[in-house]
């Protein structure tokens, strides 16, 4: 279904035709856009409230930017729907997350106006300041160089780095902070308290009125905007700000707060700021979901990315099955951690902004004293949970596997060189779906298993969720546990626990001919293959690994004994991960075996559904059959 946007959206293709509106149809065209992207998303799905909070913010920029020319940098880019409905993509935005169609992120390669690949969160300051360095270097003067950055993103560490070389930098840039009091959950921390205290001090508030009227009289004395804001910047900076403001402390010249969805202020705005060199901050207050009542006044968590809905009524559709579902594996963490917690006085939650998503939200809520979100933070996650295990505790820090690759020297510094005992729950390993490369979880079983000490794991289903989970607490050193996003396979799997003794492995399945090893929750499709292909008189065996290290070499050494033709399963990249692992072992212990390995090539794999995506690189029920049925040809022909 083709959605159609309002009239005047109709007709802007470009930033261009949206330059060529009169001033007093911004209001219109924020209103249409902002229908549009309801209209879209309700139908669609996709991520929705943070679009909808920057409707004007969107649309102010793109009026008084010379984009693409200008360079605007959207921090993580789930917020830039409206951004690429106006630059060239209205037609396409149907297919927004859907396999081959645009990327619900700006992406380089999508549109000269994405000037920046995001997803991952707080780089869009160190990415425009080297855009602003790069344009002083060649001597572009003109060019302007935007972040936009939510209140969420800018908790994150590498936001702070950059804010600290762009205030002595005297680089071209501004940063436009979007404070909606909201990350995914509501905001923590420290920073959110400041900017809420700058947002409502009278004091702050009363010199920067004075610092607005002076730039309202620009217009009118026709003087430049450098010589006012030259002449109030000394009063303002000795009277309160460079005391008092975290941003002006760090030379970055601060202009706020403003109201975000007031578009016509916001170019007046804009238009002045394009006159006043160096770095430099906008802080525009917005609301989450502005414009559509639900989503502004009800629970912002859940309308961060809705899925499909019925737009006039709010109602967000569920799939109500007709039999009991497995639960989600984040529910199975979430619910677990809080038995563990109540039995053993030792384990702590850790989670770096994603209590809704991983479910650590359930023992914050049970257990609020010893489960913390600490911000988009995932290096500052690892590393106060190795803290806390030099204490005696026992943190699990739950960090979904791409957004660990943040953390990835504090997991090998700090956790592994001293053995601290921190267990690592990576949710969302092996294909995200419809977020696409950014999110994919596709290295971690390689860029965990050359970790001396390192414990690295992961469950075929619930059940053995819960027992690594349970084993974990036993082992002395790190140990982590790698699950999918989405549901498992058990309806019922509220199992007493049980002890895996360390990397040890099950068989699944006797058999013959040919042996499948599977490495997690994939090896649900291995038995699928194995059940087609019984049905034409193929019978492979197969074994859950449960351990890609340390790998179960008696088992290991029965499967090589038995078998010279063997397929390795993971949702995981080829190089370096399992299959690689089994492979080093067959080598190094003497045996050989014909091994087809399985898994995600050493390529980018788009977004898609996940069962798309894993049919695309041949690990799906049909491709580990095919894989099984060609190895099993050979072992017949000779
Ligand atoms: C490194 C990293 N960690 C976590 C996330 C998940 N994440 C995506 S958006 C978001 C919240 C961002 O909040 P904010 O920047 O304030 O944007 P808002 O949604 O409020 O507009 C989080 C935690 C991410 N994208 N990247
Ligand atoms: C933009 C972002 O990074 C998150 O919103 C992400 O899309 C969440 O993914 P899940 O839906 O898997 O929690
Ligand atoms: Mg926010």
């Amino acid at each position: 279904m083709l959605i159609q946007p309002g009239e005047l959206l109709a007709q802007i293709d470009s930033p261009a035709d949206l330059k060529n509106l009169p001033k007093d149809k911004l209001v219109q065209i924020c209103d249409e856009l902002r229908d549009f992207i309801v209209d879209n998303v309700s139908v669609y799905g996709g991520h929705f409230g943070a679009s909808l909070g920057v409707v004007e913010l969107t649309v102010a920029l793109h009026y008084v930017l010379n984009t693409p020319e200008d360079q605007l940098v959207w921090d993580v880019g789930h917020q830039a729907y409206g951004h690429k409905i106006l630059t060239g993509r209205k037609d396409k935005f149907h297919t927004n997350r859907i396999y081959g169609g645009i990327s619900g992120f700006p992406k380089r390669s999508e549109s000269e106006y994405d000037t920046f690949g995001v997803g991952h969160s707080s780089t869009s300051i160190s990415a425009a300041l080297g855009m602003a360095m790069a344009s002083k270097y060649k001597g572009k003067n003109k060019q302007q160089h935007v972040a936009v950055i939510g209140d969420g993103a800018l908790t994150g560490g590498m936001a702070f780095e950059a804010m600290n070389h762009a205030g002595v930098s005297d680089s071209n840039i501004l940063i436009i902070l979007n404070d909606n009091c909201m990350s995914i959950d509501p905001n923590v921390g420290a920073l959110k308290d400041y900017l809420t205290d700058i947002t409502t001090s009278h004091t702050y508030n009363k010199v920067k009125d004075e610092v607005w009227k002076m730039l309202g009289k620009l217009s009118k004395f026709g003087s430049s905007a450098q010589e006012v804001i030259s002449k109030v910047e000394g009063a303002i900076k000795s009277a309160v700000l460079k005391q008092s403001n975290l941003f002006e402390s760090l030379n970055l010249r601060y202009f706020g707060p403003v109201d975000g969805h007031d578009v016509n202020h916001l170019v007046e705005i804009l238009r002045d700021l394009q006159d006043i060199p160096g770095p430099k901050i906008l802080h525009c207050v917005t609301v989450k979901g502005k414009g559509y009542a639900p989503a502004e006044n009800g629970n912002q968590t859940t309308w961060h990315a809705p899925g499909t809905f019925d737009k006039v009524t709010g109602e967000i559709f569920k799939k109500v099955p007709s039999t009991p579902q497995p639960p989600k594996y984040q529910e199975v963490f979430g619910h677990t951690i809080v038995e563990l917690a109540e039995q053993d006085e030792r384990i702590m939650g850790v989670t770096p902004a994603m209590p809704s998503g991983s479910s650590m939200n359930i023992m914050m809520k049970s257990m609020p004293h010893r489960a913390f979100d600490v911000g988009i933070a995932e290096q500052h996650a690892v590393t106060v949970s190795a803290g806390m295990a030099t204490q005696g505790l026992k943190p699990f820090c739950n960090i979904y596997s791409s957004f660990m690759q943040r953390a990835y020297d504090q997991v090998i510094h700090d956790v592994c060189l001293q053995n601290l005992p921190v267990v690592f729950c990576l949710d969302r390993a092996g294909f995200a779906g419809a977020d696409g490369p950014t999110h994919h979880g596709a290295y971690d079983l390689a860029y965990f298993r050359c970790i001396p000490n390192l414990v690295v794991s992961a469950p075929m289903n619930e059940e053995e969720l819960r027992n690594m989970m349970y084993s974990s607490l036993s082992h002395e050193g790190p140990y982590s546990i790698r699950y999918p996003r989405g549901k498992g396979v058990m309806p019922e799997w509220r199992t007493p626990f049980q002890q895996i003794p360390l990397g040890q492995g099950r068989i699944v399945k006797e058999g013959e001919d040919v042996a499948i090893l599977s490495i997690g929750h994939i090896g649900n499709y291995a038995v699928k293959a194995s059940e087609e292909l019984a049905k034409e008189g193929l019978n492979p065996a197969h074994y859950d690994m449960r351990f890609v290290k340390p790998l179960d070499e008696e088992l290991l050494h029965e499967i090589f004994g038995k078998f010279s033709k063997v397929v390795t399963v993971e949702d995981g990249c080829l190089m370096g991960g399992f299959g690689s692992a089994v492979l080093e072992w067959m080598m190094d212990h003497g045996y050989q075996a014909q091994i087809k390995r399985l898994g995600i090539p050493d390529a980018i794999i788009e977004h898609g559904e996940q069962e798309q995506l894993h049919q695309l690189c041949g690990f799906d029920a049909a491709g580990i059959a095919d894989a099984v049925r060609s190895l099993a040809e050979v072992a017949k022909a000779h």
